[in-house]
């Protein structure tokens, strides 16, 4: 395989003064920049400071950008034109970059004359020449009478300059809607940049959708691998470049959307068939799912009325594995989690994966950190990936026969221990963790997903919007082919509008009704389910009157696709956690998304109680 293409990424995708993206963007590892112009005019530094620092950072200045409006115009705005652009030469010069980004004019002045637009790139090609400087051409989706990016190299062509060449920009191609095939018939030496950006599909003005809206490859709904592809079928060897404008992206920390620009750079060459890293080790299960909890009481009670059993505790730290069927649960009181007073939290979940040593492997090519490893000398070996939002996902084998599994640190206990009633020793029907859903800061999202599909090789579903009382959560399912491991994103509606993230785990079983019957009749606290929802059952799906009672009973949710059936039930929280009940009919994959909207508002009223009545209550 050829050398890997340099990387690089436009400062305008990164939030934060330039001289603090440029640290963000050498420490993520990219190789190379294009300096925005509006970030060296706001910034304090020379030219000369800003060429300085790139190079003590090893970064490359690969191109400066953007030039406007110069092409197709009259006489004498031509002439005004090349003065400001020989000012900007001057800058170059003292920054050291030697190649500039020229868009597509949206000036009114310009004409629509491909000759002319041709002669003047010429002259301004020939004018850069005398001070080593290239010109890029690109064409913007709404440039004034250049928008395509086969327009623009027709023009480039016709120009025939050796210091002029064309930029080749993934989103205005795509958002084109132009064929990216059309690449390989451009020589690859007067493909002078290329400009990677993905988009979610939106039906808006292209402009606004550019500025506002753009995302790092993978993260969107374009296929940015075909362009890169063409290009370098093309015989292109200059740098990847990301330049991605994106409201979010601009307001989150450098450091961390550095290096999801980047992952999502290396995830999208390995996809472009341009590199080959060590392939995803894709799980075959979720081997626990571990909680943090200072106060372990209200959890040990929840987990006895689930029907789980304590099954050991670990030889070196004060952790417990409680158990039922397949699904594990290590409950942990070590140091604190975050906010102890928020009360239990999922801090880590186990992946039964075949090949750790992959897995971690692969982690560590896809630049997710490794989480240094606190065992005691005689544990089992367990390796462990930090998740975008902190959460940590251990790769291990539980029953493997060629080396010791983590379960092996565990010493069973006799019965259940303290903190459960005597009928917490009896299983109600839990077989397996169905699913995990994590709630993602709002800035992170679209990082999360991609590291769950990139880093640990889970297929994504497309995004849901799930309509709650204060706002709109955006929903992404994340799972294998076989269903086997399944993990839900899920967004909050505003920063911490609800106080703690509070995650879930879910837990399948063949038979919800009777294990809700069996768990309310210990104790369990299950949510309770407005009435409203089961008129409304009722009259969505005509089901069995005795079927319905019974649903609306014990708080039991209910969908149905042409796959098959889905009946899911929730407990209370239980600090920043709580519990779901799944049962799968039939081909059912989803995840009931359609009920999400009753079981959050039902959780607001179970927190806040049931709203005084109006005036005539
Ligand atoms: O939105 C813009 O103006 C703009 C500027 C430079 C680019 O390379 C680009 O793709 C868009
Ligand atoms: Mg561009």
């Amino acid at each position: 395989m050829p050398r890997p293409p340099r990387t690089s990424i436009a400062t305008v995708s990164l939030s934060g003064p330039l001289t603090e993206k440029l640290t963000a963007i050498a420490t993520a590892g990219f190789d190379g920049v294009e300096i925005f112009e509006n970030d060296l005019l706001a910034g304090p530094h020379s030219p000369e400071e800003i060429r300085l620092r790139c190079a003590d950072l090893g970064l490359s200045i690969d191109l400066y950008q953007p030039f406007r409006d110069f092409e197709a115009v009259p006489a004498d705005l031509l002439a005004r034109n090349l003065r400001r652009a020989e000012r900007k030469f001057a800058v170059m010069e003292r920054l050291g970059a030697d190649l500039l980004l020229v868009c597509s004019s949206v000036s009114p002045a310009a004409v629509d004359d491909d000759a002319l637009a041709a002669e003047q790139l010429r002259l301004l090609a020939d004018r850069a020449e005398a001070h080593g400087i290239r010109i890029a051409y690109e064409a913007l989706a709404w440039g004034r009478h250049v928008s395509t990016y086969d327009h623009a190299w027709r023009i480039v062509e016709q120009a025939d300059h050796p210091a002029l060449g064309t930029c080749l920009d993934s989103f205005h191609i795509l958002s084109r809607g132009s064929d990216p095939q059309g690449i390989e018939s451009i020589p690859g030496e007067k493909i002078f940049f290329l400009q990677l950006a993905d988009a979610p599909l939106m039906a808006m003005d292209v402009l606004q959708w550019s500025r506002h809206y753009r995302c790092f490859p993978g993260q969107g709904g374009f296929d940015v691998a075909g362009p890169l592809r063409h290009a370098v079928r093309a015989g292109y060897t200059g740098p990847l470049s990301l330049e991605v404008f994106n409201d979010v992206f601009r307001q989150s920390e450098a450091a961390s959307t550095a290096v999801d620009a980047l992952r999502s750079l290396l995830l999208l060459q390995e996809k472009a068939g341009l590199t080959a890293p060590p392939a995803p080790a894709v799980p075959t299960g979720i081997a626990f799912a571990e909680l943090h909890a200072a106060d372990t009481d209200p959890l040990r009670g929840m987990l006895g009325a689930l029907g789980f059993t304590r099954t050991g505790r670990h030889t070196s730290k004060p952790v417990e594995l409680w158990q039922q069927g397949e699904a594990r649960i290590l409950l942990n009181t070590a140091g604190t989690a975050g906010d102890r007073r928020a009360g239990p939290a999922l801090t880590a979940i186990g992946l039964e994966t075949p090949d750790p040593d992959r897995a971690v492997a692969r982690a560590e090519a896809m630049l997710a950190p490794v989480v240094p490893r606190r065992r005691a000398p005689k544990d089992a070996p367990l390796d462990a990936v930090a998740a975008p939002d902190g959460t940590e996902v251990f790769f291990c084998r539980t029953d493997a026969l060629d080396r010791p599994g983590w379960t092996t640190d565990f010493t069973a206990v006799p019965g259940p221990g303290p903190g459960v009633g005597p009928v917490g020793i009896e299983p109600v029907g839990i077989e397996r963790i169905d699913h995990i859903a994590l709630i993602q800061p709002w800035h992170q999202f679209d990082e999360a997903a991609l590291f769950h599909q990139g880093v640990l090789g889970l297929d994504a579903d497309d995004s849901l919007d799930l309509a709650d009382p204060y706002g709109l959560r955006r929903s992404k399912a994340l799972a294998t082919a076989d269903g086997a491991v399944r993990i839900a994103l899920n967004i909050a509606p505003a920063p911490d509008a609800e106080g703690p993230r509070v995650q879930h785990i879910a837990l399948a079983t063949g038979d919800v009704v009777a294990a809700a019957r069996r768990i309310r009749e210990r104790g369990g606290a299950l949510l309770p389910i407005p009435a409203n929802y089961y008129d409304d059952l009722d009259a969505r799906h005509e089901l069995d009157p005795g079927v319905l009672a019974a649903l609306a009973e014990l708080g039991v949710l209910y969908d149905r696709d042409e796959a098959g059936e889905f009946l899911h039930c929730y407990t209370v929280t239980v600090g920043r956690v709580f519990f779901e009940l799944v049962q799968r009919i039939g081909g059912y994959q989803g995840y009931g998304a359609l009920n999400a909207g009753v079981r959050l508002a039902a959780q607001h009223t179970h927190r806040h109680g049931v709203p005084a009545h109006g005036p005539r209550g």
